[in-house]
C-alpha cells in the first residue's frame, strides 16, 4: 500500500489507464475488463485490475488537476512498478476543425502550471512529450478500428474556469488543439522515472463554439477512446 493507493504489491498491472474520474475507472472495469477486481478505494479514487483480450491491465482514477495526477503517477511507477500509463480524459477543443466526440492523442503538452518552472528553477522551459511508441501504436490501433485520431499539442491547464480568453485564442493560433488538466505532469513524471506515457482525449465540449456533448454522445465517444487506450496498453505484451 502506498500513501494514496490501497493495493498490495502485485495488485496493479504494469500497464495502467488513467482516467481523471474514478467513476469512469469503474465504468471501464465493468464494461470492458474481464474478472476486474477493485484494489483501492482510498479517498474514493477507485482502481481496478482485470484483463483485456487476455492481458492484465489496470485502470486507476487520477483526479482533476496536476497535483492529484502527479501523486497517482508517481506512486504507480515508484511503488507498484508500473511501466506505462495512458491517460484517457475529456477535453475542451480549441481548433475550429475539431468536433464533439473526436479523439485526440497529445504528442506534447504545454502548460500554465508552475511545476516545471519550480523543477527546473526557471532556467529551462521543459517540453513534456508523449512516448513515441505508445503514440504510434494508438494511431495504428485507431486506424485499424476506423476511429481517426488527431495528433497534436494540447494545453494542460491549472484552471477549468479561466478568465483569459485572449490567451486561449493565442494558444489556438499557435496550434494548441484542446485543453485538459493533467497531461504535462503525467508526461514529466513518467520521463523522470523511466516509464512511458500517453494522453488520449475525447472532445467533450468546444470551448470557442460553446458546444457540449450530451450523455449518450459521451458514452459512445468515450468507448472509442477506451478501446484505443486498452489496445495500445497491451500492444507488444
Ligand atoms: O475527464 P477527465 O479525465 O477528468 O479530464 C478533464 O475533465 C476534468 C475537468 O472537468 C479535468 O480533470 C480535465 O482534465
Ligand atoms: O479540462 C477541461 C476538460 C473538458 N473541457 C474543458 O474545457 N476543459
Amino acid at each position: 500500500m502506498s500513501v494514496h493507493i490501497g493495493g498490495k504489491p502485485g495488485d496493479i498491472a504494469e500497464r495502467v489507464l488513467l482516467p481523471g474520474d474514478p467513476m469512469r475507472a469503474k465504468w471501464i472495469a465493468e464494461t470492458f475488463l474481464e474478472d476486474a477486481v477493485c484494489y483501492t478505494q482510498v479517498r474514493g479514487m477507485l482502481g481496478f485490475t482485470g484483463t483485456w483480450k487476455g492481458e492484465r491491465v489496470s485502470v486507476q482514477g487520477s483526479g482533476m488537476g496536476m497535483p492529484s495526477a502527479s501523486i497517482y503517477t508517481h506512486e504507480l511507477i515508484n511503488e507498484y512498478g508500473v511501466k506505462s500509463v495512458i491517460r484517457i480524459g475529456s477535453c475542451g477543443a480549441l481548433a475550429d476543425d475539431l468536433n464533439l466526440g473526436d479523439v485526440i492523442a497529445a504528442i506534447g503538452s504545454s502548460t500554465d502550471s508552475n511545476m516545471n518552472r519550480y523543477r527546473f528553477e526557471g532556467v529551462v522551459d521543459y517540453a513534456p512529450v508523449a512516448d513515441f511508441g505508445l503514440l504510434r501504436t494508438a494511431v495504428e490501433k485507431g486506424e485499424a478500428a476506423g476511429i481517426p485520431i488527431r495528433v497534436g499539442q494540447i494545453l494542460a491547464a491549472d484552471t477549468f474556469y479561466n478568465d483569459r480568453p485572449d490567451i486561449t485564442d493565442r494558444l489556438a493560433d499557435y496550434g494548441i488543439l484542446a485543453v485538459e488538466m493533467e497531461s504535462a505532469a503525467i508526461y514529466t513524471i513518467a520521463a523522470r522515472y523511466k516509464a512511458k506515457a500517453l494522453t488520449i482525449l475525447t472532445v467533450s465540449d468546444h470551448i470557442k463554439r460553446g458546444e457540449a456533448m450530451d450523455s449518450a454522445q459521451r458514452e459512445q465517444g468515450f468507448s472509442n477512446m477506451v478501446k484505443i487506450g486498452l489496445d495500445t496498453a497491451i500492444a507488444g505484451a
